[in-house]
């Protein structure tokens, strides 16, 4: 089952990003049920795992669009083809997979990127829809000539776009990119993580939540612009840690301009060197960790030794997941169910989520 996941499949779609495409749906999601159910398997973690969630929605809200000009001349913006760098163009495919104000982003970032020509370098585009329009971020310019900033902020405004940013610094914002985390407005820092569906987002959110019923001092580990901080910290006091001083600084913005939530204390803090430790951990009757694809492995290990007794788990790789869950349960931590949520349809890509108590 889980050779579905490999991508080695027969008549592959012309976009390397949805190696799935062909496979039934139901099919893609028992696969990625199967994925980690296996990986838990390997890492002798004995777990329910419960069917696949299809969080799919109305689409991925956010992307990242190659600009490249072809040994023809012709400049694309797009995905690239499977095993190759041609990139297939926005203009001439409907892409199954995004949010429509997200397909017709490729037309600004077409302009963007012709503007930029001169400067004859590859330009990637993160493209988030917003509530009040769409986030590009433009990455592999490099530092752009003051002649051609001016260029860009009169093609964001012809274009509608809400903000538009350079490698993470704003060139102009028309209008805040707002999203919306429960009752809190967040502006998230250009390129900042968002979950990739608003379905798939909606999902993790009522997951933890459920995990985290009558919990009142929560620490949210790898808390990002807030997604989880900003929900818990209506019945709970969250501390909120994460690299990205950023994101933090939204989440902290988005806060203090929110009546009726609960105190929310963050910390930029790199986790993977320095772990939130058990000391800290003690302070709290609840920890959420939701890790890049790397995991959460060091953390792990601080939890297990801490006198905390309840986490919740969430991960977008089933091997570190495993890893991380494996350590908790060597601390005496027992897995209830575990959830493979799907935001990634067609792509081999699963997210999961469990508690763990002792
Ligand atoms: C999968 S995202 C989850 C973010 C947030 N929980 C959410 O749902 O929006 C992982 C987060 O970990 C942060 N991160 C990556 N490496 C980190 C590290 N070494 N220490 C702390 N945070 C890190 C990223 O900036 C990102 O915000």
């Amino acid at each position: 089952m889980t050779d579905v996941l490999d991508g080695d499949v027969a008549e592959a779609p012309l976009c390397g990003g949805c190696a799935l495409q062909t496979i039934p749906l139901d099919e893609q999601l028992a696969a990625k049920r199967e994925s980690v159910a296996a990986a838990l398997r390997n890492a002798g973690v004995e777990a329910e795992v419960a069917p696949c969630i299809d969080a799919h929605g109305t689409g991925r809200r956010r992307a990242t669009f190659h600009a490249r000009r072809g040994e023809d001349g012709v400049l694309r913006v797009g995905f690239s083809e499977a095993r190759s760098h041609r990139i297939v163009d926005l203009a001439e495919h409907e892409c199954p997979i995004l949010l429509p104000a997200v397909q017709a982003a490729a037309e600004p970032v077409r302009l963007l990127a012709k503007h930029l020509l001169g400067l004859k370098k590859p330009i990637d585009a993160v493209v988030t829809s917003t509530e009040t329009g769409l986030d590009i971020d433009l990455r592999g310019a490099g530092k752009i000539p003051e002649k051609l900033r001016l260029g860009l902020v009169e093609i964001a405004g012809q274009t509608g776009l809400a903000r538009l940013a350079v490698h993470g610094d704003t060139v102009v914002e028309m209008r805040p990119p707002v999203v919306r985390f429960g009752h809190a407005e967040v502006v998230p820092p250009p390129g900042g993580f968002l979950q990739a569906t608003q379905a798939g987002e909606e999902v993790l959110v009522r997951l933890v939540l459920e995990h985290l019923e009558g919990a009142k001092q929560v620490g949210d580990l790898f808390a990002g612009s807030g997604t989880f901080t900003l929900r818990i910290a209506v019945f709970a006091e969250v501390k909120a840690y994460e690299n990205n001083r950023d994101a933090l600084a939204s989440l902290d913005r988005a806060w203090r301009a929110t009546a009726g939530l609960k105190r929310i204390t963050i910390e930029g803090r790199d986790l993977f060197r320095r772990p939130v430790t058990t000391g800290e951990l003690n302070a709290m009757d609840a920890v959420v960790f939701d890790p890049p694809r790397a995991g959460a492995e060091a953390q792990a290990w601080e939890i297990m030794r801490s006198r905390v007794n309840r986490v919740v788990a969430v991960s977008c790789n089933p091997g570190t997941f495993a890893r991380d869950l494996k350590i908790l349960t060597e601390g005496g931590f027992k897995p209830g169910i575990v959830t493979p949520v799907d935001q990634f349809r067609h792509s081999a890509h699963v997210e999961a989520v469990a508690v763990l108590t002792r």
